[in-house]
């Protein structure tokens, strides 16, 4: 007959209304997807609910309807009229990520997720270099989609329960033991990850950004702070950067969650305590204490924030069981993250110019801060602010330029669906003095050209990204390519 496997309602914790049973072949949160048999997931949703679509689903064959009150009443005549097993819950999003748990069954034995509004995707990278440098098969989960022993594409950084738990079955499958992911806030919001078990859990700040989706700065820092008192369970370890707005916040959290925390930073009460960094042209040395211990460790790694990151991986590593010498051991392994402060070019004059994801106001001026004891000429600052995204943000990225660049130029960073001149005018008001120019390939190419010996260039915002959307075309763009390109082309016509 047939091989497809199924699973009943009770086999994924969900009971239905009047004890009615059904069997499930597989689950969807989109309509569309929806196949015979499928368990479709009305879920409450930002544009629209999900109620609006059980119709459609029950037309595709669906066996089962997982949904709240609300997509219940707005599919009330059609579900009365069939005989599909309803299930209705106050959080159909939290019973979801538990029945993808379910349906997928196993996950790499060791997992650890990092929230914070930068640095994820470098904290989950570290982490997975560090268990792969400790001979163990580890994958890291995010922006970059997973990397290391077993390697996907993934569309979000903290992808929904179905896709994140179809990725975790897979790792497993192919050995992969250990897994960092990242813990995005609509992540958290959407509980997309409240059924993936997690040995530890880390924090590394809290900036601007998002301000469109959380209605306000407290509901932001709430849903992070979800993966601590509520993702983690009571046996979990808590790795907090203390040295951040609202770290202090987020330590208590966890305390009062039950957890136990590893903080980390320059202050006396840290477990993992920053003591000194030494900047070089190639990297940085990092001396830390573990529990009073001092260490002294080679980072080729450019940029301080990069030492705090190591550090909050070192303490994902050590709370999900490591032994800390051997972690320790492992640091002058690091390599960078595509995209995260990557030089990408040299000119002939030695001007360097870097790549970086920074694209908040608290992400553009941590990067120029960190570039400049590397810079003893000016530094000249290509970015601009992405289009259907946080509006308050854009304003700030200029005036985070303006304070620590000597020359902005503003440019497009995937309009979206927005008149990319608006975002410019918006990202204009924090640097008046900055200069425009539209195409990033042009604006690349004036930076570049703009270099003098001794200065550098700092291309932010799109990182590892390969393309520039506009509208809703993504056409192929990468900033490390156009920067030699355009000294290729520059130090070519001069020789
Ligand atoms: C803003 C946001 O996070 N939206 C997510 C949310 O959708 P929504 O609430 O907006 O959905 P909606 O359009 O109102 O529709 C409601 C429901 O009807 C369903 N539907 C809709 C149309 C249809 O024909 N049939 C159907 O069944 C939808 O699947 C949805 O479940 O719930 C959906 C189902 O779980 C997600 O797929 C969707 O993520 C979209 C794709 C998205 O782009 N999310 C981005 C913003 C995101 O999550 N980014 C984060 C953070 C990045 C960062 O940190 O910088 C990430 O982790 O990647
Ligand atoms: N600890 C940090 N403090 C401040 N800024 C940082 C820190 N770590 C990284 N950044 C900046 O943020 C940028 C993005 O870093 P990363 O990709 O690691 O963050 P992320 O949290 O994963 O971002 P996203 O939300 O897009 O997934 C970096 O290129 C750098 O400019
Ligand atoms: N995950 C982030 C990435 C932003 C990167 C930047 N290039 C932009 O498009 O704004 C977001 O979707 O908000
Ligand atoms: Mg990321």
């Amino acid at each position: 007959m047939t091989d497809i496997p199924t699973k009943s309602l009770a086999d994924l914790g969900l009971t239905a209304q009047g004890g009615a049973e059904a069997r499930v072949t597989g689950l969807a949160v989109d309509s569309r997807l929806v196949k015979a048999g499928t368990l479709f997931a009305a879920l409450p949703g930002s544009k629209v609910h999900g109620g609006e679509f059980i119709q459609y689903a029950l037309r595709m064959g669906a066996s089962a309807i997982l949904t709240d009150a609300e997509g219940a009443r707005i599919a009330a005549e059609e579900l009365a009229a069939s005989p599909v097993a309803v299930v209705v819950v106050e959080d159909p999003r939290a019973a979801l990520a538990y029945a993808a748990a379910l349906w997928f069954g196993a996950q790499p034995e060791v997992m650890v997720a990092v929230t914070g509004t930068n640095g994820k995707t470098s904290v989950a990278s570290f982490t997975r270099q560090i268990w792969e440098a400790l001979g163990l098969q580890a994958v890291n989960i995010g922006t970059t989609g997973v990397e290391g022993a077993w390697e996907a594409p993934l569309a979000h950084t903290t992808p929904e329960p179905i896709t994140l738990h179809r990725v975790l079955a897979e790792a497993a499958a192919q050995g992969v033991t250990h897994a960092a992911m990242e813990a995005s806030s609509h992540g958290l919001a959407q509980k997309r990850l409240d059924g993936v078990r997690l040995a530890a859990g880390g924090f590394t700040n809290l900036t601007q950004d998002h301000l469109d989706y959380h209605a306000d700065f407290d509901e932001y820092f709430s849903a992070k702070a979800g993966l601590f008192d509520r993702v983690l369970g009571e046996d979990g370890v808590a790795v907090i950067q203390m040295d951040t707005n609202r770290g202090t916040e987020m330590c208590n959290a966890a305390e009062s969650a039950g957890l136990e925390v590893i903080r980390v930073g320059r202050g006396q009460e840290c477990h993992l305590r920053l003591l000194g960094l030494r900047f070089d042209s190639t990297g940085q040395d990092l001396r830390f204490a573990w529990n009073g211990a001092v260490q002294q460790v080679r980072l080729e790694l450019i940029g301080g924030f990069q030492s705090e990151n190591v550090l909050v991986a070192v303490g994902l590593a050590i709370a999900a069981g490591s032994d800390p010498a051997e972690v320790f051991a492992t640091l002058p392994r690091l390599q960078g993250v595509r995209g995260r402060m990557q030089l990408a070019a040299t000119r002939e004059n030695g001007a360097a110019v870097f790549v970086d994801y920074a694209h908040t106001p608290d992400a553009l001026a941590t990067a120029l801060q960190a570039l400049r004891p590397h810079v003893m000429g000016r530094l000249i600052c290509v970015f601009g602010a992405g289009g259907d995204r946080d509006q308050g943000k854009r304003k700030l990225m200029g005036e985070a330029v303006a304070a620590h660049a000597d020359v902005g130029i503003v440019t497009d960073d995937n309009p979206r669906t927005e008149d990319p001149s608006d975002i410019r005018a918006m990202v204009l008001q924090g640097c008046p003095e900055a200069t425009e120019v539209g195409d990033r390939a042009e604006a690349i190419l004036r930076g570049v050209d703009a270099l003098q010996p001794g200065d550098a260039l700092l291309i932010a915002g799109k990182g590892h990204e390969t393309g520039q959307t506009v509208g809703e075309v993504v056409y192929p763009f990468d900033d490390v390519e156009q920067a030699s390109v355009a000294v290729a082309a520059l130090d070519g016509h001069l020789t």
